[in-house]
């Protein structure tokens, strides 16, 4: 937490990114990379008779996946492993080893988790955004995932949004990925509000990377792991560990 005292209907608008920040599917998705990404490396050291080391389900994520369009996610931990695969084509089959098969089997994982567990909801998110609304905050829900707009029906929360953009809606328009401000600017721009009038809540590195670079009045830093300093670091103007704790 810095001494920044931020509250919120002071501005015209809240951006909130969605995995780890509106629902805990941070975790859904680290797992299944972790899964994926095992079975591959797996795989591979055995065909090159080298020592198998294992996806680290917090460091590798947070600094390499976490907040990334899929393939974006495939690319920056295999690079980080000086693994390079043919990229493939969108749709490829779960079992070729390609950047887009890879990234087909990690969405059957989350897929299986989400048709099993269904999607909650963080309280503290639900509390404030509800009080936001009502003071005249506008909101939008933005995110890499291509599963954003299944995953806030899934869970009961579509009405609580003004604006998505989202994986689907960045494909469409070529929206860059994260940390570009693409996909921000253009929810503040569906929001009819300047950036400079909008807070955004992010609790990944390349989201606060994001929000800092899109000129926004303020990045709010979501630390539910105890990640304070890394995301004031990467851009956040302040950070909470819990939503709650901002007016
Ligand atoms: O594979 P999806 O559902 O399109 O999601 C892409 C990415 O979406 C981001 O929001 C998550 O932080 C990443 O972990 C995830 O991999």
């Amino acid at each position: 937490m810095s001494a920044i005292k931020v509250e919120i209907p002071g501005y015209q608008a809240a951006i909130f990114d969605m995995d780890g920040v509106v629902t805990r599917t941070a975790t859904v998705h680290a797992r299944a990379w972790k899964e994926m990404f095992d079975e591959f490396l797996q795989r591979y050291s055995v065909e090159r008779g080298e020592p198998f080391v294992p996806f680290d389900e917090e460091g590798d994520y947070f600094a390499y996946v976490d907040g990334l369009p899929r393939h974006d996610g495939v690319r920056s931990f295999l690079a980080a492993r000086g693994i390079e695969l043919p990229e493939g084509e969108h749709g490829d089959l779960q079992e070729l080893d390609t950047v887009h098969g890879l990234g087909s089997r990690k969405d059957a994982l989350v897929q299986q988790v989400l048709a099993r567990d269904g999607v909650e909801v963080f309280p503290d998110w639900l509390e404030r955004v509800k009080e936001w609304r009502q003071a005249g905050v506008k909101t939008a829900i933005v995110s890499s995932s291509l599963n954003c707009q299944a995953m806030i029906r899934a869970a009961g929360i579509e009405e609580l949004f003004d604006a998505r953009v989202d994986g689907a809606v960045s494909r469409e328009l070529g929206l860059k990925g994260k940390p570009d401000p693409d996909i921000f600017i253009e929810a503040a721009r569906r929001l009819d509000v300047e950036p400079s009038a909008s807070v955004v809540f992010e609790d990944a590195i390349s989201g606060v990377q994001a929000g800092a670079a899109g000129g926004f009045a303020v990045v709010v830093g979501v630390a539910r792991h105890g990640n304070h300093a890394d995301l004031i670091e990467h851009g956040a103007d302040v950070t909470v560990s819990e939503i709650t704790e901002l007016k």
